[in-house]
């Protein structure tokens, strides 16, 4: 069944999962003392109404949940819709709440507000130390964070201190920030002191639309949690509020070189986060969630298991049109997008099974998690399951260690879960001895003989092992943990760098395919297989002559063999705990199926990362080439050449690349 609406309509019932289709509110800012004012953007009751500048005897109508004039108060928006989205974090749910709209609509005066006029992060928190005079033992954290151009930064800790963290996703498929710190707090007066020193920290500069806009997307993360004695749970809830940076026109905001980096960030990833909704409407089994940080982050909001609201902010007078038509139009594709809301509720663990230690569990392990529940357990079901996380949440319903021990376990095997459960010290390093101890047994007895080589003389030497097949090896990799496979494929995927880079391609080709039979839905791999294949088995492959020979051939041929190489150790790491890949739906290779000849090679040229080649490009001169190779470095190898425009080039400028540079092909 599918909600529509608000949290009102959400049961209080035993079922632990409703299906909720995202809230969109519009909220039409007032004219600011320096503009000009007129009658272009109009609300009527639940609708925005603005006239068609193309035909201005027409009137173009958008309905929304909720809809607020200029005269909207702070304290109706949440009164009336944020407070019965936010209050659900006491039955346990994660809610999100996003300020959406384009530079200086007012969504940081919305989510954040003055002194004078709070916003909706003030609000909620007054709203939940309210519920704590209540319920005393209500614990409360925060964590802060921004995405600013492409890095995540926490800004609860001290600017200078600050280094990019990483977004991961647990076994339970939640995602989370690594090592983002959480403040745990007593009293309202305590969050205001924190919270006005960590939105000084955020990455604001004068436009000319706003004068201080904010260059990033900060998003508060707020936790509740408590214990319901009768039901013998511990309980959470989570809020998420999210203010969006400002899609912006760059001739507009008059952004100059400082600010165009900035600007790319923002746009590109607003640009994903239009792509994620289109592809959840259409029902696409691949969502490119992946394809920023900032919808990595909003997974859970669109589309997963949290209650969510968009707040569409509007800028009012005819000079926004084209971005007010363009927000709408989005807003109201994104009315369609549906999320099942999941109650977080971790059963007490049973008496005679001591919980193991947190703090001895790996680094991503002991963080907390600000997105999403790491320990839950009513998130349906469980594809994969790390080990060490076994541990850390050990109620039946995760699945127990004694479970996966089992699973990969002979029956006379060297661990006893008692072993593990009264071992409060254990730490992965020693877990993944023990498996590796278990699987080395486990090997001998489906060999019966010699010739099966450890997964440590794998992880040592990975081509010391040409003598498994690759049934053999998948048997094996079967019996791994994700944690494992990925190691394993990490090694694999390092020693055919190197062989790669020492014109070894042969023997390169063979570790990358021993990775890929432990991260089989790793596509660039895959691709980097395939490329390397067309290599070697062209008839004209010099064999048997010297590597620097093999290197030019090889760069004669460039094709995708020649992806930078953390992308395959990235994706190894991210394949760990997903499956979103597996999907028919290839997002990537629809975008290149349709990429002519020469965009191909101008491609395969620009995904070298090289600077000598690229500047080998008509039209592209060294400063352009030091763009390129920046943002290749920093965002991987791209999909198409007009992605470039991300690094700054303008559409003119990549149509003159691309008809400059036909003689690739004529050649
Ligand atoms: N509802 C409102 N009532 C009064 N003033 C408002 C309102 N909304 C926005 N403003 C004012 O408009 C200006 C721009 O708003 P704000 O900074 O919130 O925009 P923004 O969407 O967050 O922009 P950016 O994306 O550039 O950060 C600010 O001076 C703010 O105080």
């Amino acid at each position: 069944m599918v909600l529509h609406g608000g949290p009102k309509r959400l049961s209080n019932g035993t079922e632990k999962t409703k299906e909720y289709k995202v809230r969109v509110v519009c909220r039409v800012r007032p004219f600011l003392p320096h503009e000009e004012s007129d009658e272009s953007v109009t609300v009527e009751e639940n609708s925005v109404v603005i006239v068609n500048q193309r035909n201005k005897s027409e009137n173009l109508k958008y309905s929304f949940d909720s809809c607020y004039g200029p005269e909207g108060k702070q304290r109706s928006i949440f009164d009336k819709d944020v407070k019965p989205l936010v209050q659900n974090i006491f039955k346990g749910l994660n809610t999100t709440v996003f300020c959406y709209g384009v530079t200086g609509a007012g969504k940081t005066h919305t989510i954040q507000g003055s002194d004078k006029e709070p916003g909706i992060i003030p609000r909620t928190l007054q709203l939940v130390f309210k519920e704590k005079k209540k319920r005393p033992g209500l614990d409360i954290k925060i964590s802060y964070m921004e995405i600013y151009k492409e890095n995540v930064y926490d800004l609860l800790v001290p600017r200078e201190s600050n280094v990019g963290l990483s977004i991961r996703e647990d076994s339970n498929r939640n995602i989370f920030v690594a090592n983002l710190s959480e403040k745990t707090l007593t009293s309202y007066d305590q969050f205001e002191k924190i919270y006005a020193t960590a939105c000084k920290s955020r990455s604001t500069a004068s436009t000319k639309l706003n004068l201080a806009s904010s260059r990033s997307h900060a998003i508060l993360s707020l936790q509740v949690q408590w214990r319901d004695e009768e039901k013998q749970k511990t309980i959470t809830g989570k809020a998420h509020l999210i203010d969006l940076a400002g899609s912006e026109d760059n001739r507009r905001t008059g952004n100059g070189k400082d600010r165009m980096a900035e600007s790319a960030a923002i746009n590109k990833s607003l640009f994903v986060l239009g792509q994620v909704v289109e592809a959840l409407n259409a029902g696409a089994t691949r969502i490119p969630y992946r394809d920023s940080k900032m919808t990595r982050i909003l997974q859970d909001s669109l589309g997963g298991r949290s209650l969510a609201m968009m707040i569409v902010n509007v800028a009012p007078g005819q000079k926004f049109y084209l971005e007010t038509h363009n927000t709408l139009n989005f807003a109201t594709k994104s009315k369609e997008i549906v999320n099942k809301a999941t109650v977080n509720e971790v059963t007490d663990q049973p008496k005679f099974v001591k919980p193991v230690a947190l703090p001895s569990l790996g680094k991503a392990q002991r963080v907390v998690a600000p997105i999403s529940h790491v320990s839950t357990t009513a998130n349906g079901p469980i594809k994969r399951q790390r080990l060490s996380d076994t541990l850390s949440d050990p109620t039946p319903a995760s699945g127990s260690f004694k479970k996966v021990a089992k699973a990969i376990c002979p029956s006379n095997s060297v661990i006893k879960t008692t072993e593990i459960a009264k071992n409060k010290k254990i730490t992965d390093q020693d877990l993944e001895q023990k498996v590796q101890k278990i699987l080395e047994q486990k090997m001998k007895e489906l060999s019966g003989t010699s010739q099966f080589s450890s997964t440590a003389q794998l992880k040592k030497n990975p081509q010391a092992n040409s003598t498994i097949g690759n049934s053999e090896a998948m048997e094996i990799a079967d019996l791994l943990t994700p944690c494992t496979k990925t190691k394993n494929a990490k090694a694999y995927i390092m020693r055919g760098k190197s062989l790669q880079q020492q014109g070894e391609l042969e023997s390169a080709l063979r570790c990358f395919e021993k990775a890929a039979v432990f991260v089989p839905n790793n596509d660039k791999l895959r691709k980097r297989i395939s490329g390397i294949q067309t290599i070697v088995s062209d008839p004209d492959y010099p064999r048997s002559t010297s590597t620097t020979t093999r290197r030019i051939f090889e760069s004669s041929k460039l094709v995708n063999s020649t992806l930078p190489m953390d992308e395959d150790i990235k994706d190894a790491d991210e394949d760990k705990n997903d499956d979103d890949d597996d999907g028919d739906y290839d997002y990537e290779g629809e975008v290149q199926k349709k990429l002519t000849n020469v965009e191909k090679e101008i491609l395969a040229i620009v995904n070298s990362g090289k600077l000598r080649l690229i500047k080998t490009l008509k039209e592209v001169g060294e400063k352009r080439a030091r763009q390129i190779v920046d943002y290749v470095k920093s965002k991987g190898p791209i999909v198409s050449p007009k992605e470039l425009i991300y690094a700054g080039l303008s559409e003119n400028i990549l149509a003159k690349i691309v008809k400059g540079n036909s003689n690739l092909i004529e050649n």
